[in-house]
């Protein structure tokens, strides 16, 4: 070919790309938004009112500028880390490896709970509170060495790491020892025990760090069979929020720096679908409303959950291009939104003002 023939080629080619039609190879996708789609078109127990969706977007977006949330959000939690370093890379990988299923049916004063600096935590923030404790006394529950050393790291350190104040202890500690085990032989086989060679290897693309994450590593592999669809509907929760939470705390910088970061989606958990719910967004069949009210397990990877989880990551999906819509400069994304709602609906409980419960279903995806 001639040079003007090459200069011809690369200009088609740059054009393709900009128009979106052209997915370079490093330009990779999650599937996670597609998958959503798909359950959304083939659900029969969830739906989503569109009137809802509309109305919410408008309430989100004036309570996300009236709260000024910002990725810098992140760090103003009293628990997260603040130090913008390896070490704060370390724990992030730590948390979410282990951000899943704290819910109890115990009352308040009975549930699991975490002591720590004078306070006493629950949830999520029970999970931050026993990280932070364990580094306080000196275990070294952020390092993959110690994950791997089956003498240092065993089910009963783990009990202590995770004490209670109550006499509840924390769900699924096996499962939790197991993912730190698995995520310790990965690191060495694959990463020199080392996390910042994993976003390294992304190379600037939060798709492709999700994509890596479920790929390299079972218990990031937030994936179920839904009906007669062929390939797995895609919902990678945690591997999500890990590289979110990684990109919210360096502030887009550093490891946080992702020029794809808004392929991310909203992360289904058990928190926003149950906020969702409450405002009128996500609705479910008589049956499916029924067994969430009345608290009955729904087994993971059971259709109705799917659906739920699913249609969750729709509903935030079209509230966010609404936002967009009527606000085209908007820093908004769905990591913020799903930030905001689940401030939101810890906000809710904490005043003992939650409408509707969350859904039961117990497992190491969220
Ligand atoms: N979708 C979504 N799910 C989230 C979070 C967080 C905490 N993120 C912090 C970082 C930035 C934000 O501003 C938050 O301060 C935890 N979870 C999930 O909820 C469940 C815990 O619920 P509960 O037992 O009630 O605490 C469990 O599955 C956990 O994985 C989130 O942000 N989004």
């Amino acid at each position: 070919m001639s040079d003007d023939e090459v200069d011809l080629e690369l200009i088609a080619l740059l054009r393709q790309h900009l128009q979106g039609k052209l997915t370079l190879d490093d330009e990779p996708e999650t599937g996670v938004l597609e998958s959503a789609e798909y359950v959304y078109n083939n659900s029969i127990d969830v739906a989503l009112d569109m009137r809802s969706c509309k109305n919410a977007a408008a309430v989100i977006y004036a309570q996300m500028q009236q709260k000024d949330y910002s990725p810098a959000t992140w760090s103003s939690h009293e628990l997260h880390p603040k130090t913008k370093d390896e070490s704060t890379v370390a724990f992030i990988f730590t948390m979410d490896l282990l951000n899943f299923s704290f819910w109890s049916e115990r009352p308040e004063e009975s549930r699991f709970a975490v002591e720590y600096r004078g306070k006493r935590w629950t949830g999520y923030w029970s999970l931050v509170a026993a990280l932070q404790r364990a580094l306080d006394e000196g275990i070294p529950i952020t390092d993959s060495h110690f994950w791997q050393d089956e003498e240092e790291c065993t089910l009963d350190v783990l009990k202590q790491v995770f004490r209670s104040c109550t006499d509840e202890e924390m769900p699924l500690l096996e499962e939790r020892l197991a993912c730190l085990r698995e995520a310790g032989t990965v690191l060495y086989e694959k990463y020199e025990c080392d996390i910042t060679n994993l976003i390294f290897d992304a190379k600037g693309s939060a798709a492709r760090l999700v994509n890596l994450l479920a790929q390299d590593f079972k218990c990031f592999r937030d994936e179920h069979q839904y009906e007669g669809r062929k390939k797995p509907v895609r919902i990678l929760k945690r591997a999500q929020i890990l590289v979110a939470d990684i990109w919210a705390c360096f502030e887009g910088k550093d490891y946080g720096e992702f020029r794809d970061i808004d392929k991310i989606t909203m992360f289904a958990d058990y928190r926003i679908p149950q906020i969702l719910n409450s405002m009128g967004c996500l609705q479910y069949s008589p049956l499916l409303d029924l067994a969430v009210r009345e608290k009955k397990m729904i087994a993971s990877g059971d259709n109705r959950e799917v659906q739920l989880r699913a249609c969750s990551i729709w509903c935030v999906e079209l509230i966010r291009r609404e936002i967009l819509k009527n606000y085209p400069d908007a820093h908004i994304n769905a990591i913020l939104i799903d930030f905001f709602l689940y401030d939101t609906i810890k906000e809710t409980e904490s005043e003992g003002k939650e409408t509707v419960p969350h859904h039961r279903t117990r497992s190491i995806w969220y």
